[in-house]
């Protein structure tokens, strides 16, 4: 299968790279510095495998259309990274592997088949050129927003071929809204309070805002019609004994003085509640106080330790 990925930086390069590693025709798309490492000595994956894969990289995207693109890029970047791959998107199968509300809304917007899919394998890129398996997980893909076509199951097939344990769903809406309901009440208070996850599941306040946050997700979610395949509350739990050593990925962003996908969860979150005529007082809370951190770059609480 001649794959792209677009916007090979953590989970795009693992997913690139092993595809690669089990044969298919990859083309890792990415920036600088990552791109030119990776020319030089390969991408190096380590962690769950030690491995070097001799992969094609580059930081444009080629003319001629691939049977996929998995679209990788972190959420605030979708729309440029379509609009950088132009016409080739028109027609052809897209995966979003990506958090947040709202990516495969932006793929059918380009003309582009839409995948949506869930992934929670854990990686970190310690250098360019080299990332960092530390999670193994599973992803969840499905004809987007609902349905099925058996690409969708060739994709599943090849992504199973590559090490990547991968589920089929005819509901692929109703998990991402599960996960970004998870993420919306994780991440926010773990980058607000810098702490890990098993603290929000050993400390009652913090459960219980979970807990909170969560429902009001739920409410959201249903009064939009979304249906649920895993019940978010559920997930919660799940998620948080799964990952109790992480420092979620939004809190990793803000220490890297990155900006975070908020705007892509919580954020979303609040648009959808807008569009029925419920209010979000959680979300809308936990939106701001993160936008805010983003904007404090840490020059304000860290100053009192
Ligand atoms: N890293 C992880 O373990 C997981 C990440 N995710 C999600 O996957 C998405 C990507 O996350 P990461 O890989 O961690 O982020 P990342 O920042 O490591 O990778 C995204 C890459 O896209 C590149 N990029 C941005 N715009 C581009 C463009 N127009 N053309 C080419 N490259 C472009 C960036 O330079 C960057 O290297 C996010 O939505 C994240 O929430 C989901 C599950 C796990
Ligand atoms: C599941 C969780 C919350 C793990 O930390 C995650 O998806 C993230 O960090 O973004």
């Amino acid at each position: 299968m001649k794959i792209y990925v677009l916007g090979a930086g953590a989970i795009g390069s693992l997913f690139g790279g092993l595809l690669a590693e089990a044969g298919e025709d990859v083309i890792l798309i990415g920036r600088e510095p990552h791109v030119g490492a990776i020319k030089k000595k390969g991408l190096i994956i380590r962690g769950i495998v030690d491995t070097t894969v001799h992969v094609e990289a580059m930081t444009s995207v080629p003319r001629d259309r691939p049977d996929l693109i998995i679209l990788s890029t972190k959420a605030y970047s979708t729309e440029e990274a379509l609009k950088s791959a132009g016409e080739i998107v028109k027609g052809t199968w897209v995966l979003s592997i990506q958090n947040g509300i709202g990516n495969e809304e932006r793929i059918i917007k380009f003309g582009g088949r839409a995948i949506g899919g869930i992934t929670t394998n854990g990686v970190v890129m310690s250098e360019p050129g080299i990332i960092e398996w530390r999670g193994k997980g599973v992803t969840v893909i499905g004809l987007y927003p609902q349905g099925h076509d058996p690409f969708v199951e060739e994709v599943a097939n090849t992504l199973e071929r590559a090490g990547l344990e991968t589920h089929v769903t005819e509901n692929v809406q109703g998990w991402i809204w599960s996960k970004a309901i998870v993420n919306s009440a994780i991440n926010t208070i773990g980058t607000i309070l810098e702490i890990k996850n098993e603290i929000i599941m050993t400390n009652d306040y913090l459960l219980s805002i979970a807990m909170e946050v969560v429902k009001e997700g739920c409410k959201i979610a249903l009064q939009n019609g979304i249906e649920f395949e895993v019940p978010p509350m559920e997930l919660l739990f799940q998620t948080l004994e799964q990952t109790k050593e992480n420092y979620n990925s939004m809190l990793q962003d803000i220490w890297r003085g990155k900006q975070t996908e908020i705007d892509y969860i919580n954020g979303k979150i609040v648009e959808y509640a807008k569009a029925v005529n419920l209010d979000a007082p959680m979300n809308t809370l936990l939106w701001a106080l993160v936008k805010a951190k983003e904007e404090l770059k840490g020059n304000v609480w860290r100053k009192r330790k």
